[in-house]
């Protein structure tokens, strides 16, 4: 069974290269969310090469991004983060924001007749279109995922499902979670400068007959996870490296560091 790597290079600085031993970085594609933006949105949005924005999200670029840099002009800024792309079902984008988007350049998709699937499911089935050369290594970043409405997370949840072959990450200020697909086994880089040490392993869709973990302060040996039963919560990463083996899909999540203001516990 092969090995899957995964880092959040996202959340350094450009400059930082991964690990020697580690694998080429990732090209990030980014999809902005109607949810408070995560205040790294900059960082995230410098690593990527395509900026999408689904539906309501634009608004939270339009007001959100100038109040990320309150000494600069807010025009300024939303002339240089312009979004790549905005798609969704086009109920909650505001009219001033669409136009100012519009005569900037932003390819705008209207799929009001689609209410079946989400935004989120919109943009990403857009991205795997648009840039199909670059699966292998192609990772989602998707800022203001979780917080807020639950049935929102869940549907953003059930994206890492239905698109269980592409590498996803949801993001908020707080934390991420992506996907462990039970296909392979998993090897987590862990940056503690930016995340970690609370960290979660979910069976998601069906219970976990055997899971088998290293690097955690409490440590799975071929342990049956399920809902009703055990789930890994309020877990410890002890180091930079944690490994992952599972007959079932689960989900990895980690805390996200620079928050300590508000929660003085982490
Ligand atoms: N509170 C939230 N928490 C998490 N994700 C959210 C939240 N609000 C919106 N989203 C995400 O942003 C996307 C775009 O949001 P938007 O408000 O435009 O969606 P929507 O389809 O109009 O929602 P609804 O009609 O259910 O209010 C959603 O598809 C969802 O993925
Ligand atoms: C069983 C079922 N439940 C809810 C919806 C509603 N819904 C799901 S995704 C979406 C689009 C949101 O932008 C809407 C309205 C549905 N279609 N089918």
């Amino acid at each position: 069974m092969g090995v899957f790597f995964h880092s959040s290079d996202f959340l350094l600085p450009s400059s930082t290269s991964s690990p020697a031993g580690h694998p080429p970085s990732s090209t990030y594609a980014l999809v902005l969310l109607n949810q408070s933006l995560p205040k790294f949105t900059p960082l995230l949005w410098k690593h990527a090469k395509l900026r999408l924005c689904a539906d309501g999200g634009a608004n939270r670029v339009f007001d959100e991004l100038p109040l990320l840099f309150p000494h600069q002009d807010a025009t300024d800024i939303r002339n240089s983060y312009k979004p790549d792309v905005i798609r969704g079902d086009m109920d909650s984008i505001r009219t001033e924001v669409l136009d100012f988007y519009a005569k900037q350049g932003t390819k705008i998709f209207d799929e009001s007749e689609d209410q079946d699937t989400t935004d989120l499911h919109k943009c990403v089935a857009y991205i795997l279109q648009s840039m199909p050369n670059q699966e292998s290594n192609l990772c989602i970043l998707v800022a203001g995922a979780l917080g807020g409405r639950f049935d929102h997370e869940m549907g953003n949840i059930n994206v890492l499902c239905r698109f269980s072959s592409t590498r996803i990450i949801l993001l908020s200020d707080d934390c991420l979670i992506h996907l462990l697909p039970r296909t392979h086994h998993h090897e987590i880089h862990v940056h503690s400068s930016v995340e970690g040490p609370h960290c979660g392993l979910i069976p998601i869709g069906m219970p976990s007959g055997r899971t088998t973990t290293t690097g955690l302060q409490w440590d799975l040996t071929d342990t049956e996870m399920k809902f009703g039963g055990l789930v890994s919560t309020s877990n410890i990463v002890k180091g930079e490296k944690v490994s992952v083996q599972s007959d079932s899909d689960l989900l990895w999540t980690i805390s996200l560091k620079g928050n300590e203001t508000r929660h003085s516990s982490t």
